[in-house]
């Protein structure tokens, strides 16, 4: 199997990983290379702690051998599957799809890790809609059990079964679910972390102190504004912006508070500052 991933951030990042970790031949795109080199060695550290921990049967280096980082697309024609885990945004990533869709083999299948925008509007996009499907890796992917493999209008049963073996095969469980905004991961889990944010904007509780209610009291691994935080407050906004449009019920307002965050470039873990300082 020659495994494709578009983007080399925390999700793309992961999925290259662990497709090879079981065997894959991976090719990763991103736009630039500095990008790819970031990437990189999130793959690099994550291997060598599995490692360090008896969980890897290979080397970290044998592992890597099998991932090719590359910015030019060409190099996934002959990909079996290719997952897309690029910025939560429609307009980009139906670009993107129309592009594969003119690259990548007819009999190769497209798959999208979006948190939450509608895959049968991906698949249209994509030229191929039969052979489009849903795949949600949940994060931190090489940690995490469940991929949630959702179904557009179009999806056919081969597409379906072909991606749940490669999930199998990855070591995770796939579940199989509808095109629904936000699908069945995302509509009960955000609107939690936005009334979580809504808490602090309302003076509510401390940060610290709404998680630790949270993990204490609900034995959640993370507090909700940790795990916002960990998601990436830009990805949280544009996934209660599909729940309110897609669904268009106000009970998915995004926070306020949430917004004016992301607009003053406090993203969470990833730019540094979030609800907390990393
Ligand atoms: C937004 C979407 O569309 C969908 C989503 O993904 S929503 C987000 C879903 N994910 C979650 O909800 C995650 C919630 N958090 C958790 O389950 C846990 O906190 C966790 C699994 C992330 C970490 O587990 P934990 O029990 O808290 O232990 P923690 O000590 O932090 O980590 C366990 C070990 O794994 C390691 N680890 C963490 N991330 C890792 C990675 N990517 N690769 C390898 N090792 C990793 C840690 O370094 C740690 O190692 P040590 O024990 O040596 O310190
Ligand atoms: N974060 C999470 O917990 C989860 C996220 N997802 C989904 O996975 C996808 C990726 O999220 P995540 O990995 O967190 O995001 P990141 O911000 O970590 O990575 C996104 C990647 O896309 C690149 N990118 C940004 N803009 C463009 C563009 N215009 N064209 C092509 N590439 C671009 C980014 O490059 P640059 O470095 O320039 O920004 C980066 O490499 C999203 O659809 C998200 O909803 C799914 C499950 C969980």
């Amino acid at each position: 199997m020659k495994f494709g991933v578009i983007g080399a951030g925390q999700m793309g990042g992961g999925i290259a990983q662990v497709a090879a970790q079981s065997g894959f031949d991976v090719v990763v795109h991103d736009v630039k290379d500095e990008f790819l080199s970031r990437g990189r060695a999130t793959i690099e550290k994550s291997l060598a702690k599995l490692h360090e921990k008896g969980r890897l049967t290979e080397t970290p280096a044998e592992v890597l051998g099998r991932i090719k980082f590359t910015t030019d697309l060409q190099d996934f024609a002959d990909c079996d599957l290719v997952v897309e885990a690029i910025v939560e945004n429609e307009a980009i990533k139906a670009q993107l799809f129309r592009q594969l869709g003119e690259i990548v083999k007819p009999e190769g299948i497209l798959a999208s890790n979006t948190s939450s925008i509608p895959i049968t509007s991906l698949a249209t996009a994509s030229g191929r809609p039969e052979k489009f499907i849903g795949m949600h890796f949940m994060n931190p992917v090489p940690l995490m059990q469940l991929v949630e493999v959702i179904r557009g209008y179009s999806t056919s049963d081969e597409t379906a079964q072909k991606v749940t073996e490669a999930a199998r095969a990855m070591g995770k469980t796939p579940v199989e679910c509808n095109d629904y905004p936000g699908f069945v991961s995302n509509r009960i889990l955000m609107p939690m972390l936005n009334e979580a944010i809504q808490c602090v904007m309302e003076g509510v509780a401390e940060p610290e102190a709404i998680d630790q209610i949270m993990k204490l009291g609900m034995n959640h691994p993370m507090g909700p504004l940790t795990l916002a935080d960990f998601i990436g407050l830009d990805t949280c906004l544009a996934i209660m912006e599909v729940l309110h449009q897609g669904l268009g019920d106000d009970k998915y307002r995004p926070s306020p508070l949430l917004r004016k965050m992301v607009q003053a470039g406090l993203l969470g873990r990833k730019s540094g500052r979030g609800f907390y300082s990393y």
